[in-house]
């Protein structure tokens, strides 16, 4: 979905470029959650003793041939097609008379990299936690199911018009963000001046964590923590009316205040979008005939909260035949 926004790539169904981003995309949330001596002991920092500047710097590269190529590919072709989407803008802000408006190529590289690295693991684990949830319980599935199929029937599939009228698909998302909330320590921040906090000393240049994670499934906060109840978020449940966009401090998987998330909006669409889909057009079956409730739900360590093992399924289709043709809308 943001290939498609940004690029342009991806509209006939099949991403030339996603494979080699994805694994790059992969590889800078694994290297920016990696433990660091540098960053805890300073003045060793320049041995890189276990060498993440050097892979950092690596990937950099990387990063830097693909954005290159996707920018000079773009400025050929930008007569002929690709007018309204956002690289398009990006690029004519290089050109603009406007002070304080003109962009550098490294400025739309920088840009385009935040927007890429912050806004593709984040939703795609979600929802990769939430089917392993829906999966493990199927009362929840069928609840989530049967309320798509009044609201949208079965011959067409779910679209952004539908969300609000899906309040427990809604829940199952929010629910899916305390347990699994996809920066479970949010994005380290550095503190600009010395404060108190609480009666917490905070020195000036300290790094910041904040533990979403924790909060999520916090006892004094959350009857069960531990279990995925979509229903707590329902009207007239123990968080009925909370949501997850910054306003309710203990579930805050965007972050909150002045600088949360930029992408908040088309992330949770993207994760709404994409879950009631999955759940509405196929039927899941695990690898092996494996049983639900032993799905391995270990987490692996990274900036961002993956699977220690992906979730492998079997779909069947659900639906009428004509919906899972290439040219269905
Ligand atoms: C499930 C989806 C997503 C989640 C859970 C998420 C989460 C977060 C969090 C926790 C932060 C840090 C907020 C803070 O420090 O308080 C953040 C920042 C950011 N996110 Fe997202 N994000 C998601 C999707 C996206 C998308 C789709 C985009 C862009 C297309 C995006 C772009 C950004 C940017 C640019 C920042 C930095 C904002 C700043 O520092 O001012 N995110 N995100």
């Amino acid at each position: 979905m943001i290939g498609r926004r940004v690029f342009d790539y991806g509209s006939s169904g099949w991403d030339p470029k996603a494979d080699e981003f994805k694994s790059m995309v992969v590889e800078l949330m694994k290297l920016s959650g990696v433990f660091n001596i540098g960053d805890f002991i300073p003045f060793l920092d320049w041995l890189d003793l276990n060498g993440v500047k050097a892979k950092a710097k690596k990937l950099r590269k990387r990063f830097n041939a693909f954005l290159t190529s996707i920018i000079e590919e773009h400025q050929i072709s930008k007569n002929e097609k690709h007018q309204n989407i956002y690289l398009t803008t990006l690029l004519s802000l290089k050109d603009t008379p406007q002070e304080g408006c003109k962009l550098s190529d490294e400025e739309v590289k920088a840009i385009l990299l935040n927007m890429f690295g912050a806004g593709t693991d984040t939703p795609s684990s979600t929802i990769e936690w939430a089917m392993a949830e829906l999966i493990r319980n199927p009362r929840s599935m069928v609840r989530v199911r049967q309320e798509i199929d009044s609201v949208v029937g079965e011959d067409r599939l779910v679209t952004e018009l539908d969300l609000p009228h899906l309040p427990y698909l809604q829940a199952v998302v929010k629910e899916t963000f305390r347990l699994h909330p996809p920066t479970p320590l949010s994005i380290p921040r550095i503190s600009e001046e010395s404060c108190e906090i609480f009666g917490y000393h905070i020195p000036k240049g300290a790094t910041l964590l904040v533990n979403v994670w924790a909060i999520g499934r916090d006892p004094k906060e959350w009857s069960d923590p531990l279990e995925f109840k979509p229903e707590r978020f329902l009207l007239g449940g123990e968080k009925g009316g909370v949501d997850v966009k910054g306003n309710n401090f203990e579930v805050i998987p965007f972050g909150a205040g002045r600088r949360i998330c930029a992408g908040m909006s088309l992330g949770l669409v993207e994760v709404q979008l994409l879950t009631a889909t999955l759940a509405h057009a196929f039927d899941w079956e695990l690898e092996n005939g494996l049983d639900p409730k032993s799905l391995n739900m270990d987490e692996a360590y990274g900036l961002t909260l993956q699977r220690a093992v992906p979730l492998s399924v079997h779909p069947r289709p659900r639906l009428s035949h004509h919906l899972y043709s290439s040219s269905s809308p």
